[in-house]
């Protein structure tokens, strides 16, 4: 199992500051959508100067256009992108294309999807890299939780990988590991308490 640092309410060099932080617990840094809306992907292309050596994913939620858009995410630094479940088949399966032709990985983000179990089929056999439940900050507002969607989406994937994002706190972390996700993806849980190292390392902790 890895850990993900979702890097959303920064700019380039909080960013850097909290990856500089937490680095030696975090196993992949995600360049936020809000990021990606704010400083685009020459954002994400000083990141990467910078660390040439993490593994970064592009949170572009890609929903149409997706060969041009997931190189675009690569071309600038990106290993991991990605799009909608949301999106049409063709979409889909296009930016599975171009990002296996890449070398890199794509993640669908289920957020929005209304029967998770047959779209978790469908993505499974297409041939995804991850498929992510995702409780957003929207719904999150309400108190919804992804616990019970990624239990849904691990009974109905066979090859795909899966990961869980949405509201993802230290002492929330425990119950969602024990459900055994591929990638736990963790934003304000980390980025927004007192101290992100320690609190990075105890969710680390947890998953061994
Ligand atoms: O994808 C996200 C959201 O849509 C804003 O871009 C977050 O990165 C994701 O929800 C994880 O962040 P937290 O919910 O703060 O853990």
């Amino acid at each position: 199992m890895k850990l993900q640092l979702a890097i959303d309410l920064e700019d380039i060099d909080g960013a850097m500051n909290l990856i500089e932080k937490t680095k030696d617990s975090v196993d992949v840094f995600e360049y936020g959508t809000p990021l990606v809306i704010n400083f685009g992907l020459e954002g994400l292309k000083k990141i990467r100067d910078r660390f040439p050596d993490i593994t970064l994913l592009a949170d572009a939620k890609i929903m149409d256009v997706a060969s041009y858009e997931v190189g675009q995410a690569f071309k600038y630094g990106a290993d991991i992108t990605t799009i909608l479940g949301v999106a049409e088949d063709q979409s889909i399966k296009d930016a599975i294309k171009t990002t296996h032709e890449m070398g890199k990985e794509l993640l669908v983000d289920m957020i929005g999807v209304q029967d998770i179990a047959k779209r978790a089929q469908e993505l499974d056999k297409m041939g995804a890299d991850y498929i992510s439940t995702h409780t957003g900050y929207d719904l999150q507002a309400l108190g919804k939780t992804p616990f019970e969607d990624l239990h849904t989406i691990k009974e109905n994937v066979k090859d795909t990988k899966t990961a869980v994002a949405g509201g993802i706190k230290v002492d929330t972390a425990e119950k969602i590991i024990n459900e055994q996700p591929d990638l736990l993806i963790v934003g304000g849980g980390i980025s927004t308490v007192d101290d992100p190292a320690k609190a990075a390392k105890e969710i680390k902790a947890m998953m061994k």
